[in-house]
């Protein structure tokens, strides 16, 4: 809204003219809204001529409707929040009104999961800005939408605080390849503590609502199966693992102690394997490690005897859940996975196997403390948030298969990334 300051002297008889004027202005929308019959004030509802107003009311209209008066009296109409429109990328950008319309900060919003949420965020109408350090994010997943007028890429570190006007954060940021978040260890548990007390801070500073992305690996080895959130988790403090683990785990305690003393709004999900387009080509998990190998008709690598399990979910299934829960009522932890459980042995046959593959299935050692099986009971996100996974692992997997047909097209031959702590390779 426009701010107008007047002079003192002559603020009285402005205020009566502008009354005055407001009176007309809003007579008149009446008449013309009327004689739209839907009652929008969106889009083209001035535009066209409108049935019922004589040529020269219509005139007075697009007169005023340039003055400052009117677009204060016209920021505060209700707009028909369904109107869609079509962004420079082609994309669908639904037209909020400024009530429902939110800032959203969601940090790490340039990495894998981030860079889709900000996808539904940004066609859903709301105001996004991405936080990213672009350790693992990259520029190219958010680039569609560097230039509309909704969104904002921030190149920061969350170890250092910000300052920013917000409604919601979605707390995405911190390295989730094993490879990569024992890299630098240290760096990873000062991303987890840190980087979500300046979140949370900032959360409570500007009262916004604050989702921590959490993680599965936060049960560590289980010694229950499935995994529900009741469970306390088997996790070595001092392993290879502990920086994340230990780091999310003490993030999740970070969340509730501030929701018990300062009375931030928080919510946890507690996510479980995830694969989708936009993988880091150079991630080294099972899933983007497989399909490069077996497209390449390299050796797959299987670490430790294969027998352990994990359960996948595709990538639109995870930003589904995070979205209903950020916008529920549930407040505690939520597990969100697919239950679909493999193991490793199974999954490299099956990746072959859609690949058309001749690549040969070849056991390295086992990596330090590996959980053994992991599996999500989803009850909790079923009862709160009406939440399922939509999307199988197969068609997941061939839609994810045909992206990195496409990266290794584009780019050429990919080294995949081993076992070993490494630093993310390959371009912004
Ligand atoms: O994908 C995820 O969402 C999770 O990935 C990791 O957890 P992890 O289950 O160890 O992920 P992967 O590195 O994909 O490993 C899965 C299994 O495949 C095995 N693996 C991985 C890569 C490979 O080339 N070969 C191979 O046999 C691993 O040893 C492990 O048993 C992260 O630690 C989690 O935070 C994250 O939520």
């Amino acid at each position: 809204m426009h701010s107008i300051a007047y002079s003192s002297s002559s603020s009285r008889n402005r205020n009566l003219m502008i009354g005055a004027v407001c009176a007309v202005v809003l007579f008149l929308l009446v008449l013309n809204q009327n004689s739209l019959g839907d009652g929008s004030l969106s889009g083209g509802g001035y535009g066209g001529s409108s049935k019922g107003l004589s040529t020269s009311q219509e005139q007075l209209i697009n007169n005023l409707v340039k003055s400052e008066v009117e677009n204060a009296l016209l920021s505060h109409m209700p707009k028909n929040t369904n109107s869609k429109k079509t962004s420079d990328n082609g994309l669908q950008v639904a037209e909020l009104s400024e009530s429902k319309r939110m800032r959203i900060l969601v940090t790490g919003g340039a990495g894998f999961v981030g860079s889709h949420l900000v996808d539904r965020l940004m066609m859903a109408g709301h105001e996004v800005i991405v936080l990213d350090n672009f350790f693992t994010g990259r520029k190219k997943n958010v680039m569609h939408w560097v230039n509309h007028p909704n969104f904002q890429l921030i190149s920061h570190d969350v170890v250092e605080p910000i300052m920013l006007e917000v409604d919601q954060i979605y707390h995405l940021a911190c390295p989730a390849s094993p490879p990569h978040y024992q890299y630098n260890p240290v760096k990873t548990i000062k991303t987890s503590t840190m980087g979500t007390l300046n979140m949370l801070g900032l959360a409570k500073r500007v009262k916004a609502r604050i989702l921590l992305t959490s993680t599965s690996e936060v049960y560590g080895d289980p010694e229950v199966h499935p995994q529900p959130e009741t469970y306390w988790g088997n996790v070595n403090p001092i392993g290879p693992r502990a920086c994340y683990d230990e780091g999310k785990r003490v993030a999740e305690t970070m969340m509730y102690a501030y929701q018990k003393q300062s009375k931030v709004d928080v919510r946890v999900a507690r996510i479980f394997n995830t694969f989708g387009p936009r993988m880091h080509p150079n991630d080294g998990r099972v899933v983007s490690n497989f399909i490069i190998q077996a497209l390449q008709d390299k050796d797959i690598t299987i670490y430790g005897n294969g027998e352990q399990t994990r359960s996948f979910q595709y990538v639109s299934d995870l930003v589904e859940g995070l979205i209903r829960l950020m916008n529920g009522d549930y407040d505690q932890p939520t597990n969100i996975g697919n239950p679909d459980e493999y193991t490793v042995n199974d999954f490299s046959k099956y990746i072959k196997e859609l690949t058309k593959s001749s690549s040969v299935i070849k056991h390295l050692e086992a990596t330090a403390d590996d959980p053994r099986k992991r599996k999500p009971d989803i009850s909790v996100a079923k009862r709160e948030l009406g939440w399922e996974p939509k999307v199988d692992v197969k068609t997941g997997l061939a839609k994810t298969i045909e992206y990195f047909a496409g990266v290794l097209d584009e780019g050429g031959e990919i080294v995949p990334t081993g076992p070993d702590a490494t630093k993310p390779k390959g371009g912004y």
